[in-house]
């Protein structure tokens, strides 16, 4: 198995459970528009597989950190019943900018509010707000930041609340130990951090697609 194999297969697959969907595909094409990677953004197939696993839970409230042009943000939104709220974080001004129009083609503004700032700044003013704790959190910013993130979601959360942390494989670049980038090595501590948490549960499962070979933790709040 290889790349070609991986993506021919996300193809079959999406073929027949991914239908047209133009707000989708409209993000997709600002993305390219902008000039940003659209690999950075989850396939169309983990999106669907998110927003399921928000609606198997019953998310009312959700937490995204790292919104890029919104198409995470998308399928989780759709998960939400119409009094629910989603509130994602976005580092980069234009890609706040972006996404907040593709939350509106979409139709989805009155559920959504995409916060323009780091994570770790904005937390506070979260926490502050009153709208936690969120039934449902999705991280899938800088890697470096995963440790400190995992410690936020904590703080945002109540028992029960289910935290998805994505792109923690990297080819298997988690195991290559010569590989000392930031990404990798705010991974492992991570990883390190993760496993001593007694107010957690969770596993990791590694993914192929045309993404590549990745990976995501699941975890639970007890
Ligand atoms: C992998 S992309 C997100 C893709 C998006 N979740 C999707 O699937 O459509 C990561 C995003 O996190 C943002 N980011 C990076 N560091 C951040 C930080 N410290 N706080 C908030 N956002 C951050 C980046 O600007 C980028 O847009």
């Amino acid at each position: 198995m290889s790349q070609p194999m991986w993506t021919a297969v996300d193809d079959y697959l999406e073929a027949h459970f991914m239908p047209a969907d133009p707000a989708l595909e409209h993000v997709l094409q600002t993305t390219l528009d902008a000039g940003l990677p659209p690999h950075l953004a989850v396939s169309s197939l983990q999106g669907k597989f998110l927003q399921m696993l928000a609606q198997i839970h019953g998310a009312k409230k959700i937490l995204e950190i790292g919104t890029l042009a919104g198409y995470s943000t998308i399928w989780l939104a759709r998960a939400l019943p119409e009094d629910g709220r989603l509130i994602s974080l976005e580092a980069v001004p234009t890609n706040v900018t972006l996404a907040r129009k593709n939350i509106e083609f979409a139709g989805l503004s009155h559920l959504v509010e995409i916060h323009a700032g780091k994570a770790l700044d904005i937390f506070p003013e979260i926490e502050q707000s009153g709208i936690a704790p969120f039934d449902f959190i999705f991280i899938d910013a800088d890697k470096s930041g995963y440790k400190d993130y995992v410690d936020w979601a904590l703080k945002l959360s109540r028992p029960g609340t289910v935290i998805i942390l994505d792109n923690v494989i990297r080819g298997g670049g988690i195991v290559n130990f010569d590989n000392n980038t930031r990404t990798m090595t705010g991974l492992r501590e991570y990883f390190e951090h993760l496993a001593q948490q007694k107010k957690l549960t969770s596993t990791t499962l590694q993914t192929v697609g045309c993404k590549g070979h990745d990976g995501f933790t699941l975890a639970v709040v007890l």
